[in-house]
């Protein structure tokens, strides 16, 4: 990675995504400060991490010391722990205003040269970058639900990205055995512009009643050999951030398209959020 090492790495939000994160750069040998508001969050990411690591194993997928793996994640509430950290990647709840708070905060703990990776999942980077005096160091990396399963991810040039923040970053994420691509930013990128019509449109089937969730999915697996059908894959990344992230699509583009299913938003009342609550479309 030319002349900066990176060896330690700072995680904020240790909910979906913050957890697999954490895993991956643990498993990949890099020092980790995982950093969320509560101990009881930091305790229960732990407990699934420890949970995956034991079940590769038994699996024979892989083959990790879990104990040493765990002792690579430091768990803090106190955003000053990330002081010494090379790299920080946030995974912080899909709301521009919330991650700006926090990328203020963080910015005036973390040492100059510090790189900043957003992964949201539809939030333009540059409106996250301009609104900082370090826009330079802030880019997009899209890391894919599961993350420690993943292959690639979207890297995201915001419009005053330097281009040695690009080359870290491809170099950084090829350290983690994670292929990337470069595109250039647009709300929602390639993946959501793209999933996220066939989730919300998924949605507005089962309201409809033309088919239940096991044929839609059935469809899109044994007819489009998606391994995973769309509302499987919603439950996946929470149904939460999918209304929020179909919500600033719509922001942005102002199209029919992207307006959320009445169903889903039901879904979020009555806290049916997918597996990181038990029951989504499917119950876990
Ligand atoms: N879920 C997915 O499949 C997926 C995929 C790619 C990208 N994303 C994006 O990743 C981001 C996180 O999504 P998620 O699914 O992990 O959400 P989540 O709701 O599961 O987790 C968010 C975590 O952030 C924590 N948090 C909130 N404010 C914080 C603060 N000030 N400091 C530290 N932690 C804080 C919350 O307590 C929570 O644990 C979102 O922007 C989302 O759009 C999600």
């Amino acid at each position: 990675m030319g002349e900066y090492k990176v060896k330690s790495v700072g995680i904020l939000g240790a909910g979906v995504m913050g957890t697999g994160v954490a895993q991956k750069m643990a498993q990949c040998h890099y020092d980790v400060v995982l950093v969320d508001i509560s101990n009881e969050i930091l305790q229960k990411s732990l407990l699934t991490i420890k949970k995956n690591l034991m079940l590769n194993n038994m699996m024979k997928l892989s083959k990790f010391n879990v104990e040493e793996t765990i002792n690579k994640i430091l768990l803090t509430t106190d955003c000053e722990e990330l002081r010494d950290v090379d790299v920080v990647i946030e995974n912080i709840p899909e709301k521009v205003d919330v991650k700006l708070n926090l990328y203020e905060k963080v910015s005036k703990i973390c040492k100059q040269e510090c790189i900043f990776m957003v992964n949201t999942s539809c939030i333009p980077i540059s409106r996250i970058a301009n609104a900082l005096s370090f826009s330079d160091k802030v880019i997009g990396v899209h890391f894919l639900n599961p993350v420690p399963a993943q292959k690639i991810s979207e890297v995201i040039k915001g419009n005053s990205t330097s281009e040695d923040t690009v080359v870290l970053t491809q170099e950084f994420l090829k350290s983690i055995d994670i292929e990337s691509t470069v595109i250039n930013d647009s709300p929602g990128f390639v993946t959501n512009r793209l999933s996220h019509l066939f989730m919300n449109e998924a949605a507005n089937l089962v309201m409809e009643g033309i088919a239940e969730p096991e044929q839609i999915d059935l469809i899109f697996t044994k007819g489009f050999h998606h391994e995973m059908g769309p509302l499987h894959t919603a439950d996946l990344i929470g149904i939460d951030t999918v209304v929020d992230s179909i919500d600033i699509l719509y922001s942005y583009y102002h199209d029919s398209r992207y307006v959320c299913s009445p169903c889903l938003r039901k879904m979020v009342e009555k806290g049916e959020l997918g597996i990181k609550s038990g029951k989504g479309f499917f119950i876990y």
